[in-house]
C-alpha cells in the first residue's frame, strides 16, 4: 500500500500549482475524496455511469481519407464542418507507430519528477514556447479542472529540438511533421467548399492565406490521472477552441463530448476513441474566417473514475499578428460579415483571461446577436 502524506487542504495549490506535481501528485497519492478546489457547480458537472469510454456514442462522422481529390469525401468533410463541427478522419496518411509513440512519450513526461517538470512551469520555462501547467487558468477560475498539460509552440525545429523536453520531444515534433500533410489537404479541401478558387487539392494554398490560416502551431500534451469522484468535477469545462482547426489525438478511455446540432443541440455527443483516427473539429478562427459557414462546436471532456487517460491536440492556429475576419472573397460575393475585424492576438488573449465558458469568447467577435 502507497503511503498517504498529509497535506492539508490549504496547501493544496501550493503543492498543486506552485511545486509543479499536478492532478497527477494527488492522484498518485491516492486521494481518496476530491479536494474542494475541483468540485464544479451542479450544472457544469457532466457525468454518466457510462463515460468510462463506454458511453453512447454518437454520430459524429467517421470520413477516410485515402482517397485524395476524390469529390464525394471532401463534400462529407465540409458538410461535417458545417453540421458538428467535429469530425473523425482514417487514412489520413500519419503513421499509427508516430501516434502510439506521441502517447508513449507524454506518460514519459509526466512520470517525470515534479522537480524535473516544474522546470517548465511558466514562472520557470526558459522559454514562452514551452509550458507545463495545471487546470485552464488556475489564477481566474473558480474551481480547478483535473487536468495536468505541457504545451509546446512550434516555432521551428531547431528551436523545439533545443528547448522542447527531452522527454517528449522527438516524439512530439514528428506528429506534428507528420501531420502537416492531413492538415493542409483539410484546409485546402474547406477553402474549396467555400469556393475560394485559388486553393483546391493539387495548388499550394498562398503565402498570404496560409499565414492567415495556418500560421501558428501548438501541440499540447493532456494528462488526465484518474479521478477519485469524477461526478463532482470535469476534466474540461464547456468550450470551443480559438484555433482555425485542431487535430486531436486520443487514446481509448475516451471521455470528449461534443454539443449535438440542429435538434440534438442539448444532447451531448461522445466522441468514440477509434484506434488509428484523429478528431478534427473545426475552432473560431475558421468559424470567423467562414463567416459562420463552418461550425465551432462547444466541447466539454469528463473526469474519468477508472482509468488515466491522455489525449494529444495540435491547434493549428492564425498568425497571432494578423487580424482575422471574414474573408474577403467572401464579402465581395455579397456576404453581410456577421464577425468584426480582431487582431488573432487579441482575441486568443481574451480567451485566456476567463475560465471556460462554452462559447462565449466568440460573441465577442459577433457582430450581430
Ligand atoms: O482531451 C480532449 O479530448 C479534448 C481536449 C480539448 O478540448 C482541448 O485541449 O481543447
Ligand atoms: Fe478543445
Amino acid at each position: 500500500m502507497a503511503k498517504i502524506p498529509l497535506i492539508c487542504l490549504e496547501n493544496i495549490n501550493e503543492y498543486v500549482l506552485n511545486q509543479g506535481h499536478g492532478v497527477k501528485g494527488l492522484a498518485d497519492m491516492g486521494v481518496k475524496c476530491l479536494p474542494k478546489q475541483y468540485i464544479h457547480p451542479q450544472e457544469e458537472r457532466f457525468f454518466t455511469s457510462n463515460n468510462d469510454g463506454t458511453g453512447e456514442d454518437g454520430s459524429i462522422p467517421i470520413i477516410d481519407m485515402s482517397n485524395l481529390g476524390d469529390h464525394t469525401m471532401e463534400t462529407l468533410i465540409c458538410n461535417a464542418a458545417e453540421k458538428w463541427g467535429f469530425f473523425q478522419i482514417i487514412n489520413h496518411g500519419v503513421p499509427l507507430k508516430v501516434l502510439e509513440d506521441v502517447k508513449v512519450a507524454t506518460y514519459r513526461f509526466f512520470e517525470l519528477s515534479a522537480e524535473e517538470k516544474s522546470k517548465y512551469l511558466k514562472e520557470n520555462s526558459p522559454t514562452s514556447c514551452v509550458r507545463y501547467g495545471t487546470s485552464f487558468v488556475p489564477q481566474v477560475e473558480r474551481a480547478l479542472e483535473w487536468k495536468d498539460y505541457l504545451s509546446l509552440l512550434f516555432v521551428s525545429e531547431e528551436e523545439a529540438l533545443a528547448l522542447w523536453p527531452l522527454a517528449c520531444r522527438a516524439e512530439a515534433l514528428e506528429y506534428m511533421k507528420s501531420s502537416e500533410n492531413v492538415i493542409r489537404n483539410l484546409v485546402k479541401i474547406l477553402m474549396k467548399g467555400l469556393n475560394i478558387h485559388d486553393i483546391d487539392i493539387d495548388i499550394d494554398i498562398d503565402e498570404k492565406k496560409e499565414s492567415l490560416i495556418m500560421g501558428a502551431k501548438r501541440i499540447n500534451l493532456n494528462y488526465y490521472p484518474k479521478c477519485p469522484n469524477p461526478e463532482l468535477t470535469v476534466g474540461v469545462g464547456r468550450h470551443s477552441d480559438v484555433s482555425t482547426l485542431t487535430v486531436l489525438l486520443q487514446d481509448d478511455v475516451g471521455g470528449l463530448y461534443v454539443r449535438g446540432s440542429g435538434a440534438e443541440a442539448e444532447s451531448w455527443i461522445h466522441v468514440a476513441p477509434m484506434k488509428g483516427a484523429l478528431v478534427i473539429n473545426i475552432g473560431d478562427a475558421l468559424e470567423i474566417l467562414s463567416n459562420g459557414k463552418y461550425k465551432s462546436v462547444e466541447h466539454r471532456v469528463t473526469a474519468n473514475g477508472r482509468n488515466n487517460r491522455v489525449s494529444i491536440p495540435i491547434f493549428v492556429n492564425p498568425n497571432p499578428n494578423l487580424i482575422i475576419a471574414p474573408l474577403q472573397e467572401l464579402i465581395d460575393r455579397g456576404e453581410m460579415p456577421k464577425y468584426r475585424e480582431l487582431l488573432y492576438l487579441d482575441y486568443v488573449n481574451y480567451f485566456f483571461q476567463k475560465p471556460h465558458d462554452g462559447k462565449a469568447t466568440i460573441e465577442f467577435a459577433k457582430l450581430f446577436n
